[in-house]
């Protein structure tokens, strides 16, 4: 490293200056959580120390592991014996923010300052948490293994300053110069309160002058009769960085040929990396009460990213490097234990507590979906606890509620899918099977179109896109009172038929009655074997389909307007009957939410076909 002798001055990332502002400016109720963040990351420091330590004993302190507060009348600080950082370090974390989503997190908290706190959590700016108590803050640190110490120095205010400075050991210590109205966080009655409301659970002991302030257990190894509500809450808070009091706790101990142990939480709310690409685990592995690592796709997978917390087993090695313990057969066993535990805590929570699964469901239904494409040892497993919208009479139904509700002579679980659920329930498509009280499943996540190029069934029934193939819906016995509905207004289409595929030429791959509009003139379907028509939308979007394929238009044989044109068509095909089939065409595509294929054209002979309407 080149050696640096005097202070240098530097930005903070534009960003972490905005967000300071914002955590500097607005007045908490709770402010009082900056505390936990600084022993949170106090804590995570001896953790991975600890871990280091594992390869090289030299590493580790004398004397053990500790936290240790210090306060005077304006001051207070919090000193770990942990990791340490170097001075790429300080520069890396403390003046950036290198997570995705910074701008749209800051946008949301100008917005409601109200909430951010709530913001603030999710987002885990845990550090820059100090600044809404304190004016200025000294962090001086030397990183395990190297002679160097640094002082890192800000009033938070667009610049920091980092210079050499000593520091007998390994460790870093936050100084809090706290502002005048925040003094009472010097106050030992206050840290000591503070303490034992947020961080008892931490597993190193924190230490204000000679006293211990916590239990320094950790909470995972307690048997879960001896944890309550509240522990567990901040627990949850401490080791995802979380604020919110998540929807479910699940402690679970399995003793064996394996043993483990583990604290898992499902949040109340969406963290904000939910749908980054990168799919990241947010579950702590330990071994034995040594934290190992924090990110790995081997414990948990990525289908459950939603999930926080720690899994501690005893019968992992020590010996062996990160790499090696994710490629170990006992991690997968598991992570195929944990698994299948939080499927079944779903499975409970959605048969008990329908409406509170709901909002899990609204939450989280789009990410544990993809674990139907990925996981296919637990795909039962997923599909039992996944929930639709449908047309039916729940908000949310169950696959097999659907299937119980089957009227007789259906032979298909029924679904059209989409981008938007409150679209999808005004399609065209959607009227022949509302007409004969047959529900349908409305899909409306983009994963919806890759899980079902992989599942065909479920309990033995196809699923059949509606609008894809024939929709013979003569064989479903119908509501008794739809039944005397008759097909006696059907017209016969054949001449119709014929004309527009002549006129439309290559612009629709046929041209046939309908068995599935009531109320609608046209619409398009994908014919049977072709790609369904919302996953070509998709795929075009993605720009992994140039042009889109061409559709059957079908058309309404009971519609008013169809048996006029089919009248019209027994003589030879005239201009207006030209016209209307190009109409028809393009009338399809915009109530699919698309635009016409000719703009122009589509003006022109609607203008046309106005004016003789009006005499013009
Ligand atoms: N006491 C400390 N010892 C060593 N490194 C620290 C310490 N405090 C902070 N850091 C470093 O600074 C980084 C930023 O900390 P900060 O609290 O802002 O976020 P975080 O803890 O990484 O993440 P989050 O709170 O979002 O989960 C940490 O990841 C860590 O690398």
């Amino acid at each position: 490293m080149t050696e640096v002798l005097e202070k240098e001055t530097f930005s903070f990332q534009t960003e972490v200056g905005q967000l300071l502002e914002i955590v500097a400016g607005s007045l908490y109720s709770n402010r009082e959580v900056f505390l936990r963040e600084l022993v949170s990351n106090a804590s995570d420091a001896c953790d991975k120390l600890r871990y280091a330590a594992l390869t090289d004993a030299s590493l580790a302190p004398a004397d053990g592991f500790a936290i240790t507060l210090a306060a005077d009348k304006k001051t207070l600080s919090i000193s770990d014996n942990g990791i340490g950082m170097n001075h790429a370090d300080l520069l890396d974390t403390l003046g950036t923010i290198a997570k995705s989503g910074t701008g749209a997190f800051i946008e949301a908290l100008k917005a409601d300052e109200k909430d951010a706190p709530g913001l603030i959590g999710q987002f885990g700016v845990g550090f820059y948490s100090a600044f809404m108590v304190a004016s200025k803050v000294d962090v001086l640190t030397r990183k395990a293994g190297e002679d160097e110490a640094w002082l890192w120095s800000s009033d938070g205010k667009g610049s920091f300053t980092i210079e050499p400075a000593t520091r007998d050991a390994a460790g870093t210590t936050v100084t809090l110069h706290l502002k005048k109205d925040a003094k009472e966080f010097a106050d030992p009655a206050r840290i000591r309160q503070i303490i034992t409301t947020y961080s008892e659970h931490i597993s190193f002991p924190v230490k204000l002058g000679d006293e211990t302030l916590n239990a320094a257990q950790a909470l995972w190894t307690k048997a879960p009769k001896d944890i309550t509500e509240d522990q567990y809450t901040e627990f949850y808070k401490h080791t995802s960085h979380a604020f919110d009091t998540p929807w479910h706790t699940i402690h679970n101990k399995v003793e064996g040929s394996l043993n483990h142990t583990s604290l898992l939480f499902v949040p109340s709310v969406q963290p904000f990396d939910l749908f980054d690409p990168e799919r990241k685990s947010h579950v702590k592995l330990y071994v034995n009460r040594v934290f190992i690592s924090e990110t790995t796709k081997d414990l948990i997978p990525a289908y459950l990213r939603f999930l926080r917390g720690v899994v501690d087993s005893q019968d992992l090695s020590l010996n062996v490097s990160r790499e090696m313990l994710q490629t170990d057969p006992k991690l997968a066993k598991i992570k195929s234990q944990v698994t299948k535990k939080v499927l079944s805590e779903l499975k409970k929570k959605a048969t008990k507590a329908p409406e509170d699964y709901a909002t899990f469901w609204g939450h989280f239904g789009a990410v544990l979906k993809e674990g139907l494409v990925e996981d296919a040892a637990s795909r039962d497993r997923i599909l039992e606890v996944c929930r639709f919208a449908s047309t039916g009479p729940e908000a949310l139904t169950s696959l097999s509620a659907y299937v119980e509700r089957m009227k007789e002579g259906q032979d298909a679980i029924f679904y059209i899918a989409g981008e938007d659920a409150g679209k999808l329930t005004q399609s065209p498509h959607l009227e022949g099977f509302k007409a004969k009280g047959v529900e349908v499943l409305l899909l409306s996540d983009h994963v919806d179109e890759f899980w079902l190029q992989h599942i065909h069934e479920f309990e033995g029934k196809p699923f059949k896109s509606i609008t894809r193939g024939a929709a013979d819906l003569d064989a479903i016995e119908a509501d008794a009172d739809e039944a005397d509905k008759d097909d006696d207004g059907a017209a016969d289409l054949s001449k119709l038929i014929a004309a527009i595929k002549a006129e439309l030429g290559e612009a629709v791959k046929d041209v046939r009655p309908s068995k599935r509009l009531t109320d609608s003139p046209v619409c398009l379907i994908a014919d049977e074997g072709d790609i369904d028509v919302n996953l070509e939308r998709l795929l075009r979007r993605h720009g992994q389909l140039q042009d889109g394929l061409p559709r059957v238009l079908e058309l309404n044989p009971n519609h008013a307007l169809i048996s006029k044109l089919a009248e019209r068509a027994k003589s030879d095909a005239d201009d207006l009957l030209k016209d209307a089939a190009h109409l028809l065409l393009e009338q399809a595509r915009i109530v699919e939410g698309e635009t016409p294929a000719d703009p122009a054209g589509f003006a022109r002979r609607l203008g046309s076909i106005m004016s003789r309407a009006f005499g013009a």
